[in-house]
C-alpha cells in the first residue's frame, strides 16, 4: 500500500528528441524539449537533455499545440450533408431538421470522430459550442485534450417554458463542468448569436452569468442577414447592442466578425473582447471577409476556429491558417496583410488567450501542449523557412505526434487514448441513420 502510494508522486518524464522547435518570438532553433508529465509543463528547453519516455523529432518542427477557437465538433457527423447554400437556408432548411433528430449518443460518437481528426492534425485544444454537451465532456476526458465547451441557447421560434429551459441549461451545463477532466475542460454561457437569442433572455441572465464569473462566447456579425434586424429593431450596431447587455467583456470571444464596421472594431478593441476569424466558413457560406488585418491593428486579439465540419469540410486548423492567410491578403487588397507569423500566432496564442488558455508556446514552465511536424515531405522541401511551410505547405497529416498537458495523444500518427478503427465504423453507421431519419 505504502510502496503504490509512494510510486503515484514518482515523476515521470517525457524528451520531445532533437527537434527544430518554433519559439514564442516565432524563431525556430534545434532543441530537446524536457516534459514534467505529471504537471503537464514544460521543463527545459535545452540539448543533450534526457528523459524516461522519449518522442523522436529529428528532420521535425516542433510547435504549439493548434487552438481550434470555434467549433461544433459533432457536426463531422454532417460532413457533406448539405453543401453549398448560405447560412440561413443552410440551417433552415437542411442543418436544424438534422439536428433535431440527434440523441446524445449521436452527440458522443461525433464528437469522438471530431476529437481523432483534431488530433490528427495537431490540434490540442479547443472551443466547442453544442447541444447534449456532457456527451462531448466525456469525449474530451478520454481524447486527452483542453476545451472550453458550452450549451448553445436558441430561443427564437420556441415556446417560452422551452426558451427559459434552454437558456438555464446553458448556464447549469457552465457551472457544473468547470474544471472537469482534471482542469482540462473550462465552460461558457453560450447564446447562439444576437438574433436568434431574444434580449429578454439576456437581460434576466446575463446578471447571474457575471455574478458567476463565467465567459460569454456567440456568434457575431456573421452575415448581413443577421446584422440587418438588429439596426432595424433596435436601432444600433450589434456589437453596441452586445456591449449594452454586458457581453463585450475581456473574457467574451466572440464567431465571426465578419460584417464589423470601424466604430465595432474600436468599440471591441477597447472592450478586450477577443474574435474568432473562420475564414473557410465564411468562404464556403459567402458570408463575407473579415477585416481581419484592420482588427488587429486596432489591437483586437483574434483567434482562428474552423467552425462545423458541415462549413468547412474539416476540422484542421493547417487547413484554416492557410485560409486566414490568403482570404485577409484580398479583404484588405494588400498581399503583406495576414503575414505567416500572424497566422500562426492566430491559431496557437491568440485563440488561446481569447479560450483563456495558457497554451499556445513553447516555453519553459508553460503547458506542456505541442505538435511535432515531419519535414520529411516532398511538398515541405526545401526547407528554407519553416514559419513560411507552417502557414502556407504543411497539411494536418504531415502531424506526426500530438502532446496535450504532457501526455502522449498521438505517436507517430497512431491515437493513443481513442480507438480510431471503431470510431470511423460507429460514425459512419451513425451518420446514415441519422440522415435516413431525416428523409423519412
Ligand atoms: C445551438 S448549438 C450551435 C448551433 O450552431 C449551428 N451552426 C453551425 N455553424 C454555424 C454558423 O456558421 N453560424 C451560425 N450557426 C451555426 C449549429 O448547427 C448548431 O445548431
Ligand atoms: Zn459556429
Amino acid at each position: 500500500m505504502i510502496v503504490l502510494e509512494y510510486s503515484s508522486y514518482l515523476m515521470t518524464s517525457l524528451l520531445i528528441a532533437g527537434g527544430r522547435v518554433l519559439r514564442p518570438d516565432m524563431t525556430v532553433s534545434q532543441a530537446d524539449v524536457l516534459i514534467d508529465q505529471d504537471s503537464g509543463l514544460i521543463e527545459k528547453i535545452g540539448s543533450d537533455l534526457t528523459a524516461e519516455n522519449t518522442l523522436q523529432a529529428s528532420n521535425s518542427l516542433v510547435t504549439p499545440g493548434f487552438v481550434n477557437g470555434h467549433s461544433h465538433i459533432p457536426m463531422v457527423l454532417l460532413r457533406g450533408y448539405a453543401d453549398d447554400k448560405p447560412l440561413d437556408r443552410w440551417l433552415e432548411e437542411d442543418i436544424w431538421p438534422a439536428e433535431s433528430t440527434m440523441t446524445a449518443d449521436d452527440v458522443h460518437t461525433g464528437a469522438k470522430l471530431g476529437l481523432l481528426e483534431m488530433i490528427k492534425s495537431g490540434t490540442t485544444g479547443f472551443a466547442d459550442m453544442y447541444f447534449h454537451v456532457p456527451e462531448i465532456v466525456d469525449a474530451v476526458d478520454q481524447a486527452g485534450v483542453r476545451a472550453l465547451l458550452g450549451h448553445g441557447i436558441v430561443t427564437a421560434g420556441k415556446d417560452a417554458d422551452k426558451a427559459l429551459a434552454d437558456v438555464e441549461k446553458s448556464l447549469e451545463f457552465a457551472q457544473k463542468y468547470d474544471g472537469a477532466a482534471e482542469g482540462r475542460i473550462s465552460t461558457a454561457f453560450m447564446p447562439h448569436s444576437l438574433v436568434t437569442v431574444g434580449n429578454e433572455y439576456l437581460e434576466e441572465f446575463v446578471p447571474r452569468v457575471r455574478e458567476a464569473g463565467i465567459p460569454i462566447h456567440y456568434h457575431a456579425n456573421e452575415t448581413l442577414n443577421e446584422v440587418r434586424p438588429i439596426v432595424n429593431d433596435h436601432g444600433i450596431r450589434p456589437l453596441d447592442y452586445a456591449a449594452n447587455h454586458g457581453i463585450l467583456e475581456p473574457q467574451d470571444f466572440v464567431a465571426h466578425g465578419v460584417h464589423v464596421d470601424e466604430q465595432e472594431i474600436n468599440l471591441i478593441a477597447e472592450a478586450g473582447t477577443s474574435v474568432i476569424h473562420c475564414p473557410a466558413s465564411n468562404m464556403k457560406l459567402a458570408s463575407g471577409m473579415a477585416p481581419i488585418q484592420r482588427m488587429r491593428d486596432a489591437g483586437v486579439t483574434v483567434g482562428l476556429g474552423t467552425d462545423g465540419a458541415a462549413t468547412n469540410n474539416d476540422l484542421s486548423l493547417l487547413d484554416e491558417g492557410r485560409d486566414a492567410a490568403m482570404l485577409g491578403k484580398i479583404a484588405a487588397n494588400d498581399a503583406s496583410a495576414v503575414p505567416a507569423e500572424t497566422v500562426i500566432q492566430m491559431m496557437t496564442q491568440g485563440s488561446a488567450s481569447a479560450l483563456g488558455f495558457h497554451s499556445g508556446v513553447i516555453e519553459e514552465k508553460e503547458p506542456a501542449d505541442l505538435a511535432v511536424i515531419d519535414l520529411e515531405k516532398p511538398h515541405l522541401t526545401p526547407r528554407n523557412d519553416l514559419v513560411s511551410h507552417l502557414a502556407y505547405s504543411a497539411a494536418g497529416s504531415d502531424v506526426k505526434h500530438t502532446v496535450c498537458d504532457g501526455q502522449i495523444l498521438m505517436r507517430d500518427r497512431e491515437v493513443l487514448t481513442l480507438e480510431e478503427e471503431s470510431i470511423v465504423e460507429q460514425a459512419q453507421q451513425t451518420a446514415s441513420s441519422l440522415v435516413s431519419r431525416v428523409s423519412s
